[in-house]
């Protein structure tokens, strides 16, 4: 028997069962084993290269960051891409249109931002249908994924791709499990909880691992609220992504207005339509937010900041790290930093190596 059909197999009998309490362990124990069966699937077979040299999927990254666009077939990406970078991809009416992984640059006040536009993905699309495979190891490459949606379609269409896209072990939107494990060579298994678990108990945990065959290890269970499946992404961390995703809702051009503001409520969505040009603008300022980088521009004495070119740092950055950022060795010559910006107190204000800096600071380094 193929993996693809044991997965089937494991699908089927957990469709079956009956969710309660006599049957709850049997249940986490499938659950352990579709994860192994999955990440399995995802391993290049013989012959096939993983990513694929030369499958049009090889396309290395550049810029800052990189978004993927991902979402079923026609509902814009390529006519997105062609929006918003210089990149022209074929558009057209029918499913398909896009074949490869089509990369472009997004400049945002002097951040470059690679986008990648990748072929549509279906149903299925974890087990290998279409070029589901290839696209989804391609969105793991990315910083964010930008879910492209049809506003006109069915609401389904969105858990489906996440089901697709959680399949191959990617997590949205969600940190980690605050779960520690660490696999040992003797000892046995010592599990601990530190407060009373909702969802999860010894017994569950200590099948799990005797099941991955993990005899000797130390667990412990830091959040109540964890599940079986955060503690399964636990142990197989090394095929486990955590992303963050927008939702972008386009062709709003053909809905209510009132279907409209029910989308646009919803968490991490932000709606538009490529045609009318309507709402694209705010898409891309949603995306810059969700990467969580800041954009920082540097400026000499007497001379204008430059703001054609930013210093690209992570959320919660200190002038340290922008001096990092410049060059290894000049926080040793620092003197004092001189900040504008929404994280000035006061314009400029003069700062030390530990002030925290904000999105499209203006910072002067003076060094000794
Ligand atoms: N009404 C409407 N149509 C749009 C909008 N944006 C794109 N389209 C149309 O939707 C169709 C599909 O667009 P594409 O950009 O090729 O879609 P895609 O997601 O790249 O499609 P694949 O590459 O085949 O997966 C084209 O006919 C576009 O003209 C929009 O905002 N409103
Ligand atoms: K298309
Ligand atoms: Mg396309």
């Amino acid at each position: 028997m193929g993996v693809a059909e044991k997965i089937k197999e494991i699908e089927d009998e957990m469709k079956r069962t009956q969710k309660n309490k006599a049957t709850e362990y049997h249940l986490g124990l499938l659950k352990g084993k579709l994860a192994r069966l999955r990440a399995q699937l995802l391993e290049p077979g013989p012959g096939e290269k993983s990513g694929g040299a030369g499958s049009g999927f090889d396309v290395s990254k550049s810029g800052d960051a990189r978004i993927a666009l991902v979402g079923f077939p026609s509902v814009g990406k390529s006519t997105l891409l062609s929006k918003i970078t210089k990149t022209k991809a074929a558009v057209a009416a029918y499913a398909f249109t896009t074949l490869t992984a089509i990369p472009g640059v997004m400049e945002y006040g002097g951040a470059e931002i690679q986008i990648l536009d990748l072929p549509g993905i279906i149903e299925g699309a974890a087990e290998g249908k279409g070029r589901g495979r290839q696209v989804i190891s391609a969105a793991k490459t990315s910083d964010l994924i930008m879910m492209v949606l049809d506003a006109t379609k069915k609401a389904e269409q969105r858990a489906l791709l996440e089901k697709e896209l959680e399949a191959v072990g990617i997590r949205l939107n969600k940190s980690p499990p605050n779960i520690y494990l660490k696999v040992k060579k003797t000892g046995g298994m010592k599990i601990t909880f530190m407060s009373p678990p909702k969802n999860l108990d010894e017994k569950m945990i200590y099948n799990i691992l005797r099941d991955y065959k993990i005899l000797n290890c130390e667990v412990l269970v830091r959040d109540e609220n964890c599940t079986v499946d955060d503690f399964i992404d636990v142990i197989m961390a090394a095929h486990r992504k955590y992303i963050r995703c927008l939702y972008v809702y386009n062709k709003i051009d053909c809905v209510s207005l009132s279907f409209l503001d029910q989308l646009a409520k919803e968490p991490h969505t932000a709606v538009m339509s490529c045609e009318l040009d309507l709402g694209v603008t705010d898409v891309v300022d949603r995306a810059w937010e969700e990467l969580n980088l800041l954009r920082i521009y540097t400026k000499r004495k007497g001379i204008a900041p430059d703001f054609s070119e930013a210093l690209i740092v992570r959320q919660n950055s200190t002038i340290e790290d922008v001096c990092d950022a410049i060059h290894r060795s000049l926080k040793d010559k620092f003197k004092y930093a001189l900040v504008w910006g929404a994280s000035a107190r006061h314009i400029p204000q003069r700062v030390g190596l530990s002030h925290l800096v904000a999105d499209e600071d203006v910072v002067s380094i003076v060094s000794k």
